[in-house]
C-alpha cells in the first residue's frame, strides 16, 4: 500500500518510530523477493526487500542487508493489503506451486481407521454451523493417549490397564467384562449426567459443557407484542426442544467409548457401547445376566441394539432359528428383531440378540418407577408425576395395537414388563422384550395360547405399576391393592375396568374349555379412546410436516444462497473481462448489495431476516415482481424482475460447473 498519499498524522510519527519510512520507491505486494525466491508480501524499496528473513528461509542462506523487520505481528497502515494470488499456467496457484521442498516430503496423510471396517466418527466433532456447539457428551482421553478409535482390543485393554489414575474410567466391571481390579465405576454415558458431574468434573479438565442449546433460546419481542402479520425469526426455523431432541439423538448415536475393554467387533459389529446405565443385574425376566450395547454394523453402518445373555448355551440348534418369525413384524410399537446368535466373543459363551437402535430412549421402568434418584439413594423414592390420563390411554392404545400384530403372527411377547418397553419420543412406545424367551425357553413348550394369556395379564399389570410407580406384580397382595385404589382415586373408571378385565383369568366353561378372552375383545372396548389417540397422533404428524415445510424453505434458500455466493465475486477469473463483474453477473452481484447490504436513511445497515427472507423467496419462486438495483456508485440502475435474476444465476451457475468462467 503506497503510504506517501497519506497526510501526517499523530500515528504516522508513531510508524516511523518502530520502522523508518525508507525513500525511494517502495512496493509491498507479490513482488519477487531476491532473498527468498518466491513471490511474497515483503517490503521493498526499489526492488529491494527490507524485511528480515530468518536465515534457513533465505536463499542464499545469508542474513539479508535488509532491515530487521521489527513489527512484523501488527497490522498498520504499511502492511500489504490481501490480494489473492494469481493463477498460473497450470491452474495451481502460485502459493500452491512453491510448496516448500519439506512439506513436499511430508508422509501422505493415512486415516488411522481400518478402511474395510466402517468407523463412527469420534464424538467430539464439532457442528460446522455454529463454533460454540459442544456434544453434550465427550470422549475423555487420558493426557498421553489418543482416542481408541484405529487400536486393537489388546491395546485398548492394555492401555486402559496402565493408566492406574484413571481407574474409574476403566468400565469392565461396568460392561460384562470380569476384571476383579476395576472399581465400582459411574457410566460416563449415564442420561443423568449430574451423578458424572459430581465424579469426575473437579479433574476431568476435558470434560464437555453441555452443548449450547441456550444460543437458540427465543428472545422477545413475543408474539404478544407483533402484529398478527409479524413474524419473529424463530417463527422461521425449527422449534427449539424439538431441535434439541433431535441433536440429543443424534449426539447419543455418535457416541464411542475409547479405551474400551469392550471385544473389538462381535461377529460384524463394532464401535461397542453399554447402554445399561446402572450396575443393577436382574435375572428375573430371561433368567440370565443380561447386558445391553449400541453397536454399528461394518455390512450396512447402521446402529444396532445387541442385548447380550451371559454365559448362555445353546443346546439346540432350533431354538436359535425361533427368532426368525419376529423378523417378518412390522410395527411402530415393536422393536424390530434382526438377527440372533451366540458368540465366545466376550470370553464366555453369550446369545446375543440384535435389534433397532432408538438413541437416547428411555425405559417405562426408568421413566416412571426407577427414577435417578432411586438409582444413586436407594430406599429414597422421588417425586414421580403421574401420568395424565390423556397420555395414559395413548400407552394402553399403543399396547394394545403391538399386542393385536404380535399375536395375529402367531406369537407371544412373553416379558411385557416396565424396563422392556422403551419410550422412544413424547409418548411414543415400542415393546422390547420379545423373541428373547422363544430362544431361551424353546424346550418349555408353553402352547401359544397360553403365553398370549400370559401377555394379557402382564399387560393389566404393566398399566398397575406405571400408574402407581410401584414394581408389580410383587409378592405383596396389599401392594396390588394400593395401586388398584390409586387407579380409582385418580383415572376414570373405565381404567380400572381396563385393568380388571386383562388381569382375571381366562373364563372357562363347565366342561374346562376356555371362552377366547383375546386381545381383539379389548380393541373394541377402548375403540373411543383409539379415535382420540389417532386424532391426537394425525394432529402431531401435522405440527411436524410444518416444521418440515420451514426446514425446506430454509434448504431452497441455503442453496441459493450457495449459488450466490459461488457466482460473486470470483477474482480469479479477472483475466476473463472480469466474469463476475460483467453481464448478468454484474446484477447479480448488485443483488447481493440489495438482499445483505441494504442501509437505512441514517445510513446504518438494515439487518432485517425478513427482507432477506423474501427476497430470496422471491428470486426461488422466479417472480415477475421488479426490483431496482442501483451501483454502488450510484452511476447505473437496473429495473430487472426477479425472473430475470434466477435466469441469471441458474447460467451464470451452470457456467461455473462446466468450467467455463475462466
Ligand atoms: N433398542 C434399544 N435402543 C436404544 N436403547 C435401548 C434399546 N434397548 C435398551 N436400550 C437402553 O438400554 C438400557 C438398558 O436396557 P434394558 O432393557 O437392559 O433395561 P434394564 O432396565 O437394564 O433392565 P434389566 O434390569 O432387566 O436388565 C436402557 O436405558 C434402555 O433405554
Amino acid at each position: 500500500m503506497a503510504t506517501s498519499s497519506l497526510g501526517s498524522s499523530p500515528g504516522d510519527a508513531r510508524r516511523e518510530a518502530v520502522s523508518p519510512r525508507p525513500k525511494g520507491r517502495e512496493n509491498a505486494r507479490n513482488t519477487l523477493c531476491r532473498n527468498i525466491g518466491i513471490y511474497g508480501h515483503c517490503r521493498f524499496q526499489d526492488d529491494t526487500c527490507l524485511y528480515y528473513h530468518p536465515p534457513d528461509q533465505l536463499k542464499s542462506g545469508k542474513p539479508n542487508s535488509g532491515q530487521p523487520y521489527t513489527n512484523s505481528a501488527r497490522l498498520n497502515v504499511d502492511s500489504p493489503s490481501f490480494k489473492p494470488l494469481q493463477p498460473t499456467s497450470n491452474g495451481l496457484s502460485a502459493a500452491r506451486s512453491t510448496i516448500s521442498p519439506k512439506s513436499a516430503n511430508a508422509a501422505p496423510f493415512t486415516p488411522k481407521t481400518n478402511p474395510a471396517t466402517l468407523q463412527p466418527p469420534s464424538s467430539t466433532f464439532s457442528a460446522p454451523a455454529q463454533q460454540s456447539w459442544q456434544p453434550h457428551y465427550q470422549d475423555f482421553v487420558p493426557g498421553g493417549y489418543e482416542t481408541g478409535q484405529g487400536m486393537s482390543h489388546t491395546d485398548q485393554h492394555n492401555a486402559t490397564n496402565m493408566i492406574n489414575t484413571y481407574d474409574a474410567f476403566a468400565l469392565g466391571s461396568n460392561m460384562g467384562i470380569s476384571n476383579p481390579q476395576a472399581q465400582p465405576t459411574i457410566n460416563p454415558y449415564a442420561q443423568d449426567q449430574t451423578a458424572l458431574a459430581n465424579a469426575y468434573y473437579q479433574t476431568a479438565h476435558t470434560f464437555a459443557q453441555p452443548a449450547q442449546y441456550h444460543n437458540y433460546a427465543p428472545l422477545g419481542p413475543h408474539r404478544d407484542n407483533l402484529l398478527q402479520y409479524q413474524r419473529t425469526a424463530h417463527d422461521l426455523f425449527i422449534p427449539d426442544k424439538l431441535r434439541e431432541d433431535l441433536q440429543k439423538k443424534a449426539e447419543a448415536s455418535w457416541q464411542t467409548l475409547p479405551n474400551s475393554t469392550l471385544p473389538a467387533t462381535v461377529d460384524h459389529y463394532h464401535s461397542l457401547v453399554p447402554l445399561d446405565t446402572t450396575n443393577i443385574r436382574s435375572t428375573t425376566i430371561f433368567g440370565y445376566v443380561t447386558w445391553t450395547y449400541k453397536a454399528m454394523s461394518s455390512k450396512d453402518a447402521k446402529w444396532y441394539t445387541l442385548r447380550r445373555l451371559e454365559g448362555y448355551k445353546l443346546t439346540n440348534e432350533k431354538a436359535i432359528q425361533s427368532h426368525r418369525p419376529w423378523k417378518r413384524i412390522d410395527n411402530g410399537n415393536i422393536v424390530t428383531v434382526h438377527e440372533a446368535f451366540t458368540t465366545r466373543d466376550f470370553g464366555d459363551s453369550s446369545l446375543i440378540v440384535v435389534t433397532g437402535y432408538h438413541p437416547n430412549s428411555k425405559t417405562m421402568s426408568e421413566t416412571y418407577i426407577t427414577t435417578s434418584t432411586t438409582q444413586r439413594f436407594p430406599g429414597r423414592q422421588a417425586a414421580l408425576q403421574p401420568i395424565p390420563e390423556p397420555v395414559l390411554w395413548s400407552y394402553i392404545v399403543q399396547f394394545a395395537c403391538a399386542l393385536k400384530t404380535i399375536h395375529m403372527h402367531g406369537l407371544a411377547v412373553r416379558a411385557l414388563y416396565p424396563s422392556k418397553v422403551l419410550i422412544t419420543s413424547k409418548n411414543r412406545i415400542r415393546i422390547n422384550g420379545h423373541a428373547i424367551l422363544d430362544i431361551v425357553k424353546y424346550d418349555a413348550a408353553v402352547p401359544l395360547e397360553d403365553q398370549q394369556q400370559e401377555d394379557l395379564i402382564q399387560f393389566g399389570y404393566l398399566i398397575l405399576s406405571i400408574t402407581s410407580n410401584t414394581q408389580l406384580p410383587s409378592n405383596s397382595p396389599a401392594s396390588i391393592q394400593k395401586a388398584f385404589d390409586h387407579i380409582s382415586r385418580v383415572y376414570a373408571p373405565k381404567v380400572k375396568d381396563v385393568v380388571d378385565w386383562l388381569l382375571n383369568p381366562q373364563l372357562t366353561d363347565g366342561a374346562g374349555t376356555s371362552s377366547g378372552k383375546s386381545i381383539d375383545g379389548l380393541l373394541g372396548y377402548i375403540s373411543a379412546e383409539m379415535a382420540n389417540t389417532l386424532d391426537s397422533q394425525l394432529h402431531a404428524s401435522d405440527i411436524l410436516t410444518s416444521t418440515l415445510m420451514g426446514e425446506l424453505e430454509n434448504g431452497r434458500l441455503v442453496r441459493l444462497m450457495a449459488k450466490l455466493g459461488l457466482i460473486n465475486e470470483r477474482p480469479e477469473y479477472e483475466h476473463n473481462n472480469r466474469w463476475s463483474e460483467t453481464g448478468e453477473r454484474y446484477q447479480l452481484g448488485l443483488f447481493r448489495d440489495y438482499v445483505f447490504h441494504a442501509v437505512d436513511e441514517q445510513g446504518k445497515p438494515v439487518t432485517d431476516l425478513g427482507h432477506i427472507v423474501t427476497c430470496l423467496n422471491k428470486l426461488d419462486a422466479g417472480s415477475a415482481e421488479t426490483v431496482q438495483l442501483v451501483s454502488r456508485d450510484e452511476q447505473n440502475v437496473f429495473v430487472v424482475s426477479y425472473k430475470d435474476l434466477k435466469k441469471g444465476i441458474e447460467a451464470s451457475f451452470n457456467e461455473l460447473s462446466r468450467g467455463r468462467g475462466r
